[in-house]
């Protein structure tokens, strides 16, 4: 089955303030979105990468890619004013109707390629694939007249990307008004009144959001060791 990928990079990065968007800062020597471009081509080759920029920004990353002698094959997409139509943007650049599709941040750089690759094995068989995290810390909700309440983490789950879809259905699910729940593509999806199938994802694929997020990505391209490997 044929594969693509939309990478989601169309954002201002107003949480991580500075004058640079974060998509492009450099983390272990390069730009970010070169990690996370780098880690879909090693899981498969064979994936159409696309690449959703902010409308303006092509010559910028042109100009990134020759400084930092980056020339991985992808398709380069304007995005739009909010993650939605980012994504839909992407989507409506794949040059074929039948397949898979990875939806993923520009900016969670440290998904591993085992979650790529499961996210289109469990989407080809049940429309879709959607990595979670458990939960570490003990969660209460807050209501509306300032009291807490205790919540059994057992039934949550921490929601990142890849969101792998089967293609048509989720050009679909995209083809309606945004709305305020739309905060993924899960969320798009479900609209349809179609079910998304948990797939686990791997905690160190947070999404860089904020300045001390970087430390972190700084700290984990550092370690020579994986995580649960014994020294060799
Ligand atoms: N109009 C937008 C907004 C967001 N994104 C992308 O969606 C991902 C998740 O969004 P977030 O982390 O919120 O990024 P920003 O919108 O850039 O950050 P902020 O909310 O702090 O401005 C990012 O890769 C971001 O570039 C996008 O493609 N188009
Ligand atoms: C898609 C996402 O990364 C899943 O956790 C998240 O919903 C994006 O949220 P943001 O408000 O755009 O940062």
């Amino acid at each position: 089955m044929k594969k693509a990928a939309v990478l989601v990079a169309g954002g201002k990065g107003n949480r991580m303030g500075g004058p640079v968007s974060k998509q492009y800062l450099p983390i272990g020597g390069k730009p970010v979105l070169m990690h996370t471009l780098e880690k879909f081509h090693q899981a498969d080759s064979g994936i159409f990468l696309i690449l959703v920029l902010p409308e303006g920004d092509s010559p910028l990353w042109k100009r990134l890619c020759e400084v930092y002698h980056f020339t991985l094959p992808h398709q380069v997409v304007a995005g739009g004013q909010s993650r939605f139509q980012s994504v839909k943007n992407g989507l409506n650049a794949i040059p074929f109707e039948e397949g898979l599709v990875a939806i993923h941040d520009g900016v969670r750089p440290f998904v591993r390629k085992e979650v790529i690759l499961a996210g289109y094995a469990s989407a080809e068989k049940s429309g879709s694939a959607i990595a979670v995290v458990d939960l570490k810390d003990s969660i209460r909700k807050v209501t509306a007249n300032g009291e807490s309440v205790f919540q059994e983490r057992q039934y949550f789950r921490l929601v990142q990307t890849p969101q792998t879809f089967q293609i048509g259905k989720i050009k679909k699910a995209f083809q309606v008004e945004e709305l305020p729940q739309f905060t993924d593509d899960a969320t798009v999806y479900e609209n349809q009144g179609w079910q998304v199938s948990l797939i686990p994802g791997n905690s160190e694929n947070i999404k860089i959001t904020t300045p001390e997020d970087l430390d972190y990505a700084e700290f984990i391209l550092s370690r020579k060791n994986k995580p649960g490997e014994f020294p060799k």
